[in-house]
């Protein structure tokens, strides 16, 4: 990004483009950096409706690629000014075994680097998430805290070990020199629950409420909050951050940033029928229908299950231990990092990211998109 050129046209990749998240940051792009010039692509699986986006004014170039694959990495790479690294494999129900995981979430994220490196990009956003600070295995809560507030962090689940893992490989990366001699910046962005078009938990949970009646049953206390942030801002958080590493390279650089918008702080079922309920759905229960002991056992029955049924066929319900825990534990951020770093301030409103999600389970909910 150099700075004679205000005009100048810049190339961004995008990796895990057509995920949930990267295709909002795909759009994003196309409609809010005056400066792209080539977008990038690159994901294991395209989406068809990237064809459609090839007809306008920026060149998008779609790659089919694997993370894991150093040399299709370094490829996709070369040549682009800026890397916006949203791919990973998201998986909390044990259908991706814990190397899997590993090889896609922590050497993935080092091949990106590596990539940077050698082919000399020097700005790399990472999609890390609030997992690679909480829930604790301990069931702490983490109450409306920021960036430094002080928390245990510990993980043993495959999925936030292998974020924090790749977080910390993307933060000690600033700074080093890349291809050409000058410091590769980057910092990494920690969603808490995204929801948003596209989001595939939500659908099934409003499917499961249509198989039950028109009703889901209260599981996890009202009290307990979990964060949320609408999937429009979590993609606006990563074009802005993307834009203004250049210039703010010495504040930025090496830093985390909680991604943030002005989504209420509410228990997850009751958050989901924020959506839900005007698709009509009703949440039974002022309190948990079941007794908490009852679902830690059938949360470890799963786990059994899923482990003797294994050699017949996948079995990866949404309850196990490890999302009872998520569920059931207080996680909730109140930050302005952002806002003070680089200027972030949520794109769409609270009223905006539920009407634009509503309308997406509506429309999609009871088909099989
Ligand atoms: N969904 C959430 O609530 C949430 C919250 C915090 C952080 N995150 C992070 O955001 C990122 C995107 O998550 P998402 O919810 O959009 O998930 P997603 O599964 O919808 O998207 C991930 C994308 O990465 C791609 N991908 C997976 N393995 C790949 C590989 N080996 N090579 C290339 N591409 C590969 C997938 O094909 C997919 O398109 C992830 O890094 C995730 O850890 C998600
Ligand atoms: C006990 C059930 C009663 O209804 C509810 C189970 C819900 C769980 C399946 C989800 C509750 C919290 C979710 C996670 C959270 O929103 C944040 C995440 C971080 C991100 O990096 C990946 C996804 C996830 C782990 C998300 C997954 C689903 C939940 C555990």
């Amino acid at each position: 990004m150099a700075d004679s050129a205000q005009a100048q046209k810049l190339v961004y990749l995008v990796t895990g483009g057509c995920g949930f998240l990267g295709e909002h940051v795909v759009r994003m792009l196309l409609q809010r950096e005056p400066r792209l010039g080539e977008l990038r692509v690159f994901d294991l699986h395209l989406g068809p409706w990237l064809e459609e986006l090839k007809t306008g004014p920026v060149r998008v170039t779609a790659i089919q690629g694997d993370v894991t694959q150093a040399h299709e990495v370094a490829a996709a790479v070369a040549g682009a000014h800026v890397v916006i690294h949203t791919a990973g494999l998201v998986d909390v129900f044990g259908r991706a075994s814990p190397k899997t995981i590993h090889e896609v979430n922590v050497q993935g994220t080092r091949n990106v680097i590596e990539a940077c490196v050698q082919t000399g990009t020097r700005f790399l956003v990472y999609t890390s998430s609030m997992e690679v600070v909480g829930p604790n295995t301990k069931g702490h809560p983490f109450y409306r805290g920021n960036e430094d507030t002080p928390y245990e962090a510990v993980h043993r689940h495959p999925y936030p070990c292998s974020k924090a893992l790749a977080e910390w490989l993307v933060l000690e990366a600033n700074g080093r020199k890349v291809c050409g001699g000058l410091p590769l910046v980057t910092c990494a962005l920690r969603p808490t629950g995204i929801y948003g078009e596209g989001h595939q938990i939500m659908r099934d949970f409003y499917r499961q409420g249509l198989r039950l009646g028109g009703r889901l049953f209260r599981a996890i206390p009202a009290s307990v909050e979990h964060g949320r942030v609408y999937v429009g801002n979590v993609a606006w958080m990563h074009v802005l951050a993307a834009r203004e590493l250049e210039r703010r390279a010495a504040l930025m650089g090496g830093q985390v940033y909680f991604c943030y918008d002005g989504s209420p702080y509410k228990s997850y079922e009751d958050f989901n029928m924020e959506f839900l309920g005007p698709c009509g759905l009703r949440l039974v229960g002022a309190r948990p229908l079941v007794p908490y002991w009852l679902l830690v056992f059938l949360a470890a029955l799963n786990v059994l299950l899923q482990w003797l049924l294994r050699p017949l066929l996948l079995y990866a319900p949404l309850l196990n231990p490890y999302t009872l825990a998520v569920a059931n534990t207080t996680f909730t951020v109140s930050t302005d990092k952002a806002q003070r770093h680089f200027g972030y301030e949520p794109l769409f409103s609270w009223e905006d990211s539920r009407t634009r999600t509503i309308l997406w389970v509506q429309a999609t909910g009871g088909s099989a998109q």
